[in-house]
């Protein structure tokens, strides 16, 4: 696939190295959002996507999912509450065969432009504290990469959620919707709880068992399935599908082009899936964010070093 990201072959596997630099390795685990729970569910697209997208599951048919929500911390022993971030990442299985991924996190921005700065930054973290990087070291970063500041005061800013069935998603990158007339539209996608948002305050957090989002899920399944929609935000002139550090407009009106329902706990936290942002079916196109495109050489590095007993 054609993108922008033009750095070095090397540096996928020199960002996964700076990462266990920082925390350590733990063998058969993820490099980043090592604790992850996975469960299955159903999709169903309510139609409106398809005058913008030929998306196959973004129709009108319902189809599976597998859905697995993570703490961003790079160490799978890290209790829920000291890694605020939390992912959830979605395989679509699409009629007709064939897969597709989209990876969210419980905040809009990234902290980096590009891979290289990426990998400068985490060289640039010398002590972490519960393997998570001193913020307050960061600051001469801010320096050299000012468009890191939005993400990184947001970062330290985020509060643990009640549940992971109460936090919005984002997908940070920005696509391409194609609809059957060709016609090319940004967007981004945001997941929106039925439950509504829900955070605890970092002493609320804290007085939380180690890891009771597990056990949150595990009760709130038992009473039905757990719902989000998804959502798409159409990009302006001004907004830049390029940079996942800069937010889009908030004044537009998101578009609900679908629903989820999970419905159930799939077995093994260590599992062998790769969820990969920039495997999308025809209909959709990455943007050229080079960060996007750098994350599928990341994330196939990680994905050989974890099934390869590393
Ligand atoms: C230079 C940028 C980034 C690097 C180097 C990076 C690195 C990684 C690595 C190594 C993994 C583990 C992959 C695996 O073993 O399967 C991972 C997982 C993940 N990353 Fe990133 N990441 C980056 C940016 C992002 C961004 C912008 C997002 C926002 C959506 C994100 C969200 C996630 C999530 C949710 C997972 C867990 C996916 C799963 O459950 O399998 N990452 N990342």
């Amino acid at each position: 696939m054609e993108g922008k990201d033009n750095s070095k072959p090397e540096l996928a596997s020199e960002a996964v190295d700076a990462i266990e630099k920082v925390v350590g390795t733990y063998p058969g685990y993820r490099r980043a959002h090592a604790r992850g729970y996975v469960y299955k569910g159903v999709f169903t697209p309510n139609g409106k996507a398809s005058t913008l997208t030929v998306a196959a599951h973004l129709q009108d048919e319902a189809v599976p999912v597998v859905i697995r929500f993570s703490n961003s911390s790079p160490v799978p022993s890290h209790p829920d509450a000291h890694s605020p971030v939390k992912g959830m990442a979605v395989k679509f299985q699409l009629p007709g065969g064939g897969e597709t991924d989209l990876i969210t996190v419980t905040i809009p921005l990234f902290f980096a432009k590009t891979p290289e700065a990426f990998v400068d930054i985490a060289h640039f973290i010398k002590t972490a504290k519960d393997g998570f990087p001193n913020l307050k070291e960061l600051g001469g970063i801010l320096l050299k990469y000012p468009e890191s500041k939005a993400g990184l005061q947001m970062l330290k800013e985020m509060r643990s959620p009640a549940s992971f069935a109460t936090c919005q998603y984002y997908s940070i990158h920005a696509f391409y919707f194609m609809n059957a007339q060709g016609r090319r539209q940004a967007i981004k996608y945001e997941w929106v709880p039925d439950a509504g948002l829900s955070m605890l305050e970092k002493k609320e957090a804290a007085e939380h068992p180690e890891y009771y989002l597990e056990e949150e899920m595990e009760e709130r399944i038992k009473q039905g399935p757990v719902g989000f929609k998804l959502n798409i935000q159409i990009g302006g002139e001004k907004d830049p599908a390029d940079d996942p550090t800069i937010a889009w407009s908030e004044d537009k009106q998101a578009i609900t082009v679908g629903h989820l329902l999970i419905t159930d706990k799939l077995e093994s936290s260590l599992d062998h899936l790769l969820f990969d942002p920039t495997n999308i079916p025809e209909g959709i196109e990455c943007s050229n964010d080079p960060i996007l495109h750098f994350r599928h050489r990341a994330y196939a590095v990680s994905y050989a070093r974890r099934t390869h007993g590393q």
